[in-house]
């Protein structure tokens, strides 16, 4: 089997080639051949490849200009780069996800361009956009004037397959339709999978601080969540919470790699394999030539299907030793994966299903969860607000039901405030299928021009940290933006609610967006009825996973698809009753 490299590689060879043979063959033709020297004859041939690619881009270019003027709108200003192929913003890109503040790079060309810019690499144009406007059109009011598209799907295609993240059209029509039933209200009110889960993962936190040691938050939420998701859709919990916890580094207390159970190999080689396929994207349209030995996706997925196979044969065979009778009537009964098998035995479609869930519902929620603690740890006063609505409420031991979820309007507003400041989806791709127009940035300007056939990105990171559009204090965390009381609110978020898209929006907007809240409100519910401080604990923080940054969030976070800190979040709790730990 030929690597993604080489197969790129060949599918662009006849195009690289076309210039030089026609050259060739029109310096023969005119009779030049002969009275050429051979060398300065293959010189002359090969000097037409940049040659043609020049052409071509100016070529594209001209079209572009000209599709705007037809359409009376301007193009988005260029990032302005001198160097051959934008070589300077390349770096920039991968510079800034290796070491930088997420974003920073792009938050600087907003400040220098605007908040739409055409982030060019490689002579491929990439229009990106924080406005909300022209997200709205994207996902809602344009749907259907914008896709995925195939170059989505070719970089993410070793991680997420044909599942309902990288598919357009009829198939993500199918994987939206099965999905849909499992997130009504009689299916997502059942609390006990919640209420299971959370009691282990609090469990198992304070037996990690009885011990003395720190604990890495953020590994301890993305157990729960993988336990919960493999539970609620697969039928099946795969118990990661049952393993050994992390320990710092410094206590030299960790198991040896050799002693991971599957599902904390699943979870590793799982992120290695996001990072690898997030990383092309800085690379631009050139990305597969960095794989031409093999496909640094594909490497880790090995892992991760050793990890999801046996769920989805058992899944397969539940399916047929089902009677038909018994198919039909307990519809209500089935997890989404045994719903799904009713649909497909297709082991491609049913494991790139699986896994799609599993982005889906488990790698938010886990930064939600972890990203709340933070903001928690550096908001004392708002950690104590809340324990006060959640002590109020249900006292130190109660449960709350599904209604009660909805009512804890400050719990709410701490969510929000999160996701707003450090959403677990920061940025997104589409690809425009005709010319679109957006609309201007300021009043009397002309709209703006997206090319047929144009990649475009989408931060609501950067627009939810827009000071024009949520006020002054847009860089402060401060749950109370999100209170109706509160006139942030009136005169920011309540008239102009497609600044704050956690969740995206249009017919594409996630599925899961109340399971999201429910689930991280009701483990923040137990969680604080039982701690009453949380602190940071920088000494646990690996090295060189504290950023260099000064001023601004003390860990490290970055995006693969999803947020995650990097070397995790590292924390330390008081116990509300006052034992140690
Ligand atoms: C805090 C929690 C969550 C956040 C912030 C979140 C955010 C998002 C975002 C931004 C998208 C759009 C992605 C895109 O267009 O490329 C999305 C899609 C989706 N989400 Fe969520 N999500 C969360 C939780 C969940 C959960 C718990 C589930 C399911 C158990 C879920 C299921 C889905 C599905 C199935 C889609 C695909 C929708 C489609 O393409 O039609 N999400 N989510």
């Amino acid at each position: 089997m030929l690597s993604i490299g080489v197969r790129y590689l060949l599918r662009i060879l006849p195009i690289l080639l076309l210039p030089p043979i026609s050259t060739a063959y029109l310096l023969s033709a005119i009779g030049l051949r002969e009275r050429l020297y051979a060398p300065l004859y293959v010189f002359i041939s090969f000097l037409s490849l940049p040659c043609g690619l020049v052409l071509i881009v100016q070529w594209s270019d001209y079209c572009d200009k000209r599709q705007a003027r037809k359409l009376d709108a301007v193009l988005p200003p260029r990032v302005k780069d001198s160097t051959i192929g934008s070589r300077n913003t390349m770096h920039s890109m991968i510079d800034n996800f290796q070491n930088g503040y997420f974003g920073e790079n792009l938050t600087e060309w907003a400040r220098l361009y605007g908040p739409v810019f055409n982030l060019r690499i490689m002579f491929e144009n990439r229009m990106f956009t924080t406005e909300p406007e022209h997200i709205k059109s994207i996902l809602s009011t344009n749907f259907n004037g914008f896709e995925k598209g195939s170059h989505f799907r070719f970089q993410f295609g070793s991680l997420l397959g044909t599942g309902i993240f990288n598919v357009d059209d009829e198939l993500w029509k199918f994987h939206r339709g099965i999905s849909r039933p499992f997130f009504t209200k009689e299916r997502i009110s059942n609390l006990q999978g919640y209420a299971r889960h959370s009691d282990r993962a609090l469990a198992r936190l304070t037996e990690r601080l009885q011990s003395g040691y720190a604990i890495d938050f953020q590994d301890l939420a993305s157990r729960y969540t993988l336990d919960w998701a493999t539970d609620f859709l697969f039928g099946v919990n795969v118990g990661s919470l049952e393993s050994i916890l992390p320990y710092p580094a410094a206590s030299r207390m960790n198991a040896p790699q050799s002693m991971l159970t599957p599902a904390d190999a699943f979870v590793q080689s799982f992120s290695a394999a996001e990072t690898a396929a997030s990383m092309r994207t800085r690379f631009g349209p050139v990305w597969p030539l960095l794989e031409l030995r093999r496909d640094k996706v594909k490497q880790h997925m090995s892992v991760v299907y050793d990890f999801v196979d046996p769920i989805v044969r058992a899944a397969v065979e539940r399916n047929r030793n089902r009677e038909p009778e018994q198919k039909a009537s307990n519809e209500e009964e089935l997890t989404f994966l045994d719903y799904l098998v009713q649909h497909t035995q297709d082991m491609t479609i049913l494991r790139d299903a699986t896994l799609n869930m599993l982005v889906a519902g488990r790698d938010t929620n886990s930064f939600l969860l972890s990203a709340s603690i933070y903001g928690l740890a550096e908001n004392p006063y708002v950690l104590s607000r809340l324990r006060t609505e959640i002590l109020d409420a249900f006292g130190p031991t109660g449960t709350p039901t599904f209604q009660d979820l909805r009512a804890l309007k400050y719990l709410r507003a701490v969510l929000n405030e999160t996701m707003r400041m450090w959403p677990p989806v920061p940025i997104n791709i589409r690809k425009s299928k005709e010319a679109a127009l957006w609309a201007p940035v300021a009043p009397g300007q002309k709209p703006i021009c997206v090319p047929a056939r144009t990649k475009v990105s989408f931060s609501v990171l950067l627009m939810h940290r827009r000071k024009d559009l949520w006020g002054p204090d847009a860089d402060k965390y401060d749950p109370d933006r999100f209170l109706d009381t509160d006139e942030r609110y009136t005169k920011y978020l309540a008239p102009n609610p497609y600044i704050f898209l956690p969740f995206n929006g249009g017919p594409r907007m996630c599925l899961g967006s109340e399971v999201g809240y429910d689930q991280a409100t009701f483990f923040l519910v137990k969680l604080l009825q039982a701690v009453s401080e949380i602190a940071l604990a920088p000494d646990a923080q690996p090295p060189e996973s504290v950023p260099t940054w000064k001023g601004r969030e003390k860990v490290w976070f970055t995006s693969h698809i999803n947020m995650y800190y990097k070397g995790g979040l590292w924390v330390r709790m008081k116990r509300a009753d006052g034992m140690e730990g």
